[in-house]
């Protein structure tokens, strides 16, 4: 008689991570599901959440001194740890996954401070809370170590670029256009670049707010209406910021609306110009900052929520003729769940002890694990 084969019923673990992303735009909570059992991670699920708005208006407020500001700061971080355990309950809903089948959630938290020069950089939100009502390890404060090493704590996301987009073949950038934007350089043979070239959407989602009362400029339709005013693009471009050399990262700490309203006061422009024209500052200031450190970068790769900004992706590709401008969608992953994406990526390299940072791009002493954990 034949022996009867035998059947393995256990399935291998899958190392499943969530990734959680408020960024500068204050505009929701990212959140991604993600396989990161082997070498080619899987994106498995992924939700937007908008935040709740008075918690919006409390954390803008907080982005600039306020009174009692560390008692609102801590409110603002059980607020947001709540509403992060509510993005995680949802996006595990959807995608049939019990908490207790994920690893870790990678929780970038909301900057509301980033001051690297002098020694800090912060981030809210409650780590211990959210795991406490999830029931899952979190692993958050991903940007302090790399401070304290010197570093900028930002951008992060460079190294999980090459992680994941490492392999198109030829030189290329990938460019994050959230409220600020920041590229990462790839020459295509393993060399890496990246840092923050400045505003991305944070001018102009707070100049259409207060001209039209919308929150963004839907596909950059508005500005696409409105001229470029070169006057006042070249007086922006004197900002010392674009002239620094890497490594730098900024920050609503810079470009915010009272640094706008200063600049155009005293002049009575259309305010459609002046949309059209902070659109051409973005731009502007990404093709200048890839001519400068990635001439031979053949395509530029947008992610982030300016990937949707027709306006913008038209006025990239003029100002750099001969590089193919696209979004990440083309290497395979939706450009809205990069950044989130990232953190989950982050987490993983923390609990495994792998470093998060590039030193040669935030400017820290040497590598660094990134994270601090709150076990389940
Ligand atoms: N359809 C669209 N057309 C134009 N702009 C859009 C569109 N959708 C989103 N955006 C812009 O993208 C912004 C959100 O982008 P994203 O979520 O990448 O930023 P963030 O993560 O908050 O910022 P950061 O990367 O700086 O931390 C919105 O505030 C808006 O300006
Ligand atoms: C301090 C901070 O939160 N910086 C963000 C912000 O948003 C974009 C840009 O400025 C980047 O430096 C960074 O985020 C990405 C995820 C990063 O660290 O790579």
């Amino acid at each position: 008689m034949s022996a009867i084969p035998s059947v393995n019923l256990t399935a291998t673990p899958r190392d499943l991570y969530i990734g959680l992303m408020t960024g500068t735009s204050l505009d929701g909570i990212d959140a991604v599901l993600v396989d990161l059992t082997d070498a080619t991670p899987q994106l498995l699920g992924a939700q937007a959440m908008p935040l709740p708005i008075e918690l919006r208006q409390q954390l803008m407020q907080l982005q600039a001194a306020a009174p009692d500001e560390l008692h609102h700061a801590c409110l603002a971080g059980n607020a947001l740890a709540r509403a992060y355990a509510i993005a995680v309950e949802q996006l595990l809903a959807q995608s049939s996954v019990a908490p207790a089948e994920i690893r870790a959630i990678g929780n970038h938290g909301q900057t509301v401070r980033h001051r690297p020069e002098l020694g800090y950089t912060v981030q809210l939100g409650n780590h211990a809370l959210l795991a406490e009502l999830t029931g899952i390890t979190v692993v958050g404060d991903f940007r302090s170590r790399d401070v304290a090493a010197g570093g900028q704590g930002a951008p992060l996301v460079p190294a999980f670029h090459q992680a994941i987009f490492g392999q198109t073949g030829e030189p290329c950038v990938i460019a994050n256009v959230g409220g600020i934007a920041n590229i990462t350089l790839l020459d295509g043979a393993g060399g890496i670049k990246g840092f923050d070239t400045g505003p991305g959407n944070v001018l102009m989602d707070s100049w259409i707010h207060q001209h039209q009362g919308h929150s963004y400029d839907a596909d950059g339709a508005w500005a696409a209406s409105g001229k470029v005013l070169p006057e006042l693009l070249a007086q922006w471009l004197q900002l010392p910021y674009f002239a620094q050399v890497p490594p730098k990262s900024t920050g609503r700490d810079l470009f915010h609306a009272d640094w706008l309203r200063d600049q155009v006061w005293a002049n009575a422009y259309a305010p459609v110009d002046v949309q059209a024209t902070l659109c051409a500052l973005t731009a502007q200031t990404l093709a200048d900052e890839i001519a400068r450190h990635g001439p031979g970068a053949r395509a530029v790769y947008l992610c982030g929520g300016g990937a949707h900004n027709h306006t913008l992706r038209e006025m990239l590709a003029t100002r750099l003729p001969g590089v193919r401008v696209g979004t990440t969608a083309l290497l395979g992953v939706d450009p809205d769940w990069v950044e989130a994406y990232a953190f989950a990526w982050l987490a993983w390299c923390c609990l495994n002890g792998q470093p998060g940072n590039l030193p040669n791009v935030t400017g820290a002493q040497g590598y660094r694990i990134l994270g601090a954990i709150y076990p389940a």
